[in-house]
């Protein structure tokens, strides 16, 4: 999507500088929790419009679906209730959203206050982070802290079953969402 930063340099996750989503990215991050290795598959999805009925078939299969907006920006954090919408139509009920407030290497800049956000996050039933996907602020903790809630959920057998899913690979999976669209 335009601009909130849901692609992250530093983390080896996405290689620097790359431009916009062409539909959909997937990677792997493996992470180490109480010495169990958790493999956590990423699909990154575009936040453009005309990949919406692309991205739209990924949200289903996904145990968790990361939602990012640009605190520098007042607009991507008004379109959430639109992505939210998205999220209870694809999506299964089961799914973990967290939601992510990036750029907070720019806190000059910033036009969405945490309180706010976090209030909204509470309202909504979701996770609430702070990044910065250029200076590697909290990437890892929001995966660490990701795959801890999917490791609870799988032992409480509530995770999604995606065992059928038609999607490439196969286990976790997260789903990256934009939050707004600036075409
Ligand atoms: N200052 C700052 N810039 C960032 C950060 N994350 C991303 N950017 C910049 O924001 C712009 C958009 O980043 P992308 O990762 O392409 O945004 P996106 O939401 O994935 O966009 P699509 O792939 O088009 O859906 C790029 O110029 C990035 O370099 C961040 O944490 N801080």
């Amino acid at each position: 999507m335009p601009g909130v930063g849901r692609n992250i340099p530093n983390q080896g996750l996405f290689p620097p500088g790359q431009g916009a989503t062409i539909g959909v990215d997937f990677m792997i991050k493996t992470v180490e929790i109480n010495g169990e290795k958790v493999k956590l598959q990423i699909w990154d999805t575009a936040g453009q419009e005309r990949f919406r009925s692309i991205t739209q078939s990924y949200y289903r299969s996904a145990n968790a679906l990361i939602l990012t907006y640009d605190i520098t920006c007042e607009e991507s954090f008004r379109c959430l209730p639109e992505w939210l919408r998205e999220i209870e139509q694809y999506a299964s009920n089961k799914v973990i959203t967290v939601l992510v407030g990036n750029k907070i290497d720019l806190a000059e800049r910033r036009e969405v206050s945490q309180q706010r956000a976090e209030e909204f996050s509470e309202a909504q039933d979701m996770y609430y982070l702070e990044t910065s996907a250029k200076e590697s602020d909290n990437v890892e903790k929001l995966f660490l802290d990701l795959a801890c809630r999917l490791i609870s959920e799988a032992r409480q057998n509530t995770l999604v079953n995606n065992v059928s899913s038609p999607l490439p690979g196969e286990g976790k999976s997260i789903s990256y969402l934009t939050c707004c669209n600036f075409n």
